[in-house]
């Protein structure tokens, strides 16, 4: 249901947090290395094709040059969420407003740099919307991250 892209497989420790929440919350999902740069036919192939394979929103990463997600966006009906991947030479920054930009008419939902749990949670949250077993899942899972904020406090000694 959920389509996890990334530009290289150097972007596999990014995107895992993404798979991980998936595998948590039993999201059944894909993992694929697609470049808008170096497969571009792929890349459309994609794009054109997800929604008619039962997937619902995509997740994109890339670094650098990041033009994937919003590649995918310009060709899929689907929802896309772009993961902007910390590059060597700028710290992500590249990678963050290659992908935050886009035109008017062609969203990408874009995370923090680095953000790939982030993501998978965003998509499992838009997947929740039509899901009430889902939401009830996402529901815990904020109640669990709350008590574990709170109790943050009684290590505080005070
Ligand atoms: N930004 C893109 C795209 C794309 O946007 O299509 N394809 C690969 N890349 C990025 O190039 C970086 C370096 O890739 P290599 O590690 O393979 O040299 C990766 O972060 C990848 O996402």
């Amino acid at each position: 249901m959920i389509g996890i892209v990334m530009g290289s497989d150097s972007d596999l420790p990014t995107m895992q947090g993404a798979a991980d929440v998936c595998r948590e919350f039993g999201v059944a999902y894909e993992i694929r290395v697609v470049s808008a740069h170096r497969t571009p036919q792929d890349m459309a192939e994609y794009g054109m094709s997800a929604h008619t394979r039962g997937i619902r929103v995509i997740i994109a990463g890339a670094g650098g040059a990041a033009h994937l997600p919003g590649m995918l966006a310009a060709y899929s009906p689907l929802p896309v969420i772009g993961v902007p991947v910390q590059s060597k030479a700028l710290n992500g920054l590249d990678s963050l407003l290659s992908i935050v930009q886009m035109p008017a008419g062609v969203p990408v939902a874009t995370v923090a740099i680095g953000g790939g749990r982030n993501a998978g949670l965003l998509a499992v949250q838009i997947l929740a919307t039509s899901d009430p077993e889902l939401q009830t899942k996402m529901i815990a899972y904020k109640q669990g991250l709350a008590e574990q904020s709170r109790a943050k406090n009684e290590g505080l000694g005070q």
